[in-house]
């Protein structure tokens, strides 16, 4: 467990201790019961668990013939999935023509598939079977009571399907976290080309499905003047009912950055106030009193993503209570120098057994993390050849 430091401690935090601060720092809200249909993307917040054999009957796995003892059978019925062979118990020497998914009769031994069939007159044959071919016996996927998905995955299509196998309508699951976004900067223009003392804001688009790729919710975006101060403290304090606020610019020392002020003045609790790392150095993440997080992220858009990938992911995983995992590791296959005293973030390709990379990486230039598979954070002092962490940017 990470404990919450004074801010002395909380200063130029190592990268990837950075992450682990702000996944402790995250106090979700109570778990809430939803449909299933309305459960698509949610974090599970109890463990999985069948409530059934699964199976939950003896099944076909093929179309074919359920027989009994040795061939050849009489046919002296059919089982169809819905409609079982209701006549009691399959005696030796008997066979019920079967399809896939219907249930297998008392007694039947085997299946035999239609291909293997050779058909005579109201009787089958075939090759010999060991006992249980084809069939799927209940309980043999999963016996009631085991674990299929502990709390914290992710419902995915997958897990849905597998829910409703179970027979569950419901799921107790985390709500997903609520962010509001902050865009500062007087230069920023929001249409037509960029030009000199014109910024294209590049921030204000890309936030709604970063913040769902990370796991939360955009649900409002404003845009403020980098001055006054009271601007910024005003368009802070209307974010408070969502659960994360996330500011872009103000995050470093010029008169018009007056993040760290605003959140000093109103004596904010700081859970990273800078990270050990590059691009995204000014990043910041603190809590006023009773108020929503506020996440500070650069100005420059390469670096406020990079950024959004340490604090901002981690942070919305902890709010779901989704584990922070291990990250992926590969090695670089093109050496890059390692930073003697921060974590380098580079967007690279696969290449082989290892990553390249894929340069268009300067801190305000996106093209990099537009063409690459994933970020690597080349850890500071670590030897060429080594696996370091990605982050991955697609699926
Ligand atoms: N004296 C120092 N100056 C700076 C330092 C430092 O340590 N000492 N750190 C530099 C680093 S590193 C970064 S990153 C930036 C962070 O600055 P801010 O977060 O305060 O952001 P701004 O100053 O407002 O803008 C920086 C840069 O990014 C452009 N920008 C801002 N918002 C957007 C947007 N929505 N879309 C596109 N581009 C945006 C802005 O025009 C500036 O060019 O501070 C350095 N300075
Ligand atoms: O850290 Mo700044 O984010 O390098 O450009």
């Amino acid at each position: 467990m990470v404990m919450a430091g004074d801010r002395e401690t909380r200063r130029d935090v190592a990268w990837a201790t950075a992450r682990e601060y702000a996944h402790a720092a995250a106090e979700p809200g109570p778990p809430v019961r939803v449909a299933l249909g309305r459960a698509a993307g949610l974090v599970l917040a109890e463990d999985l668990v069948a409530s059934t054999p699964l199976p939950a009957f003896d099944t076909s796995a093929m179309d074919g013939f359920a027989v009994a003892g040795a061939g050849p059978w009489v046919i002296v019925g059919s089982a169809r999935p819905g409609r079982s062979w209701a006549a009691g118990r399959l005696e030796d020497g008997q066979a019920v023509e079967i399809s896939t998914g219907a249930v297998v009769p008392p007694g039947a031994r085997a299946v035999l598939p239609v291909e293997s069939a050779v058909p005579g007159d109201g009787e089958v044959a075939g090759p010999e079977l060991p006992s249980g071919k084809h069939i799927r016996y209940a309980g043999e996927d999963a016996s009631p009571g085991s674990l299929l998905a502990p709390a914290g995955t992710r419902a995915r299509p997958a897990l849905l399907g597998l829910a409703a196998s179970c027979g569950y309508d419901e799921l107790l699951v985390r709500r997903t976290p609520t962010v509001r976004g902050i865009v500062t900067g007087d230069e920023l223009v929001h249409d037509g080309r960029p030009g000199p003392g014109r910024v294209r804001d590049a921030l204000g688009p890309l936030l709604p499905s970063l913040v769902a790729e990370l796991g939360g919710r955009l649900d409002g975006l404003v845009h403020v003047p980098d001055r006054p101060d009271t601007v910024l403290g005003k368009a802070v304090e209307a974010a408070g009912d969502a659960e994360v606020v996330v500011v872009t610019g103000s995050t470093s020392v010029g008169t018009t950055d007056g993040l760290r002020r605003l959140l000093s003045e109103c004596d904010a609790r700081w859970i990273v106030d800078g990270v050990a790392c590059r691009p995204g150095h000014p990043q910041l993440l603190a809590r006023p009193r009773g108020g929503p997080y506020v996440v500070g992220l650069p100005g420059n858009p390469f670096a406020a993503l990079t950024a959004a990938y340490t604090l901002l992911g981690p942070l919305l995983a902890g709010l779901s209570r989704r584990p922070l995992g291990r990250l992926p590791q590969a090695p670089l296959i093109t050496p890059v120098a390692a930073a003697s005293d921060r974590t380098r973030i580079v967007p690279v390709v696969w290449d082989g057994p290892g990553v390249r990379p894929v340069g268009g990486d300067r801190p305000a230039f996106l093209n990099g993390a537009v063409l690459g598979d994933a970020l690597a954070a080349i850890p500071p002092g670590v030897e060429p050849g080594r696996p370091v962490p990605l982050v991955l940017l697609r699926d």
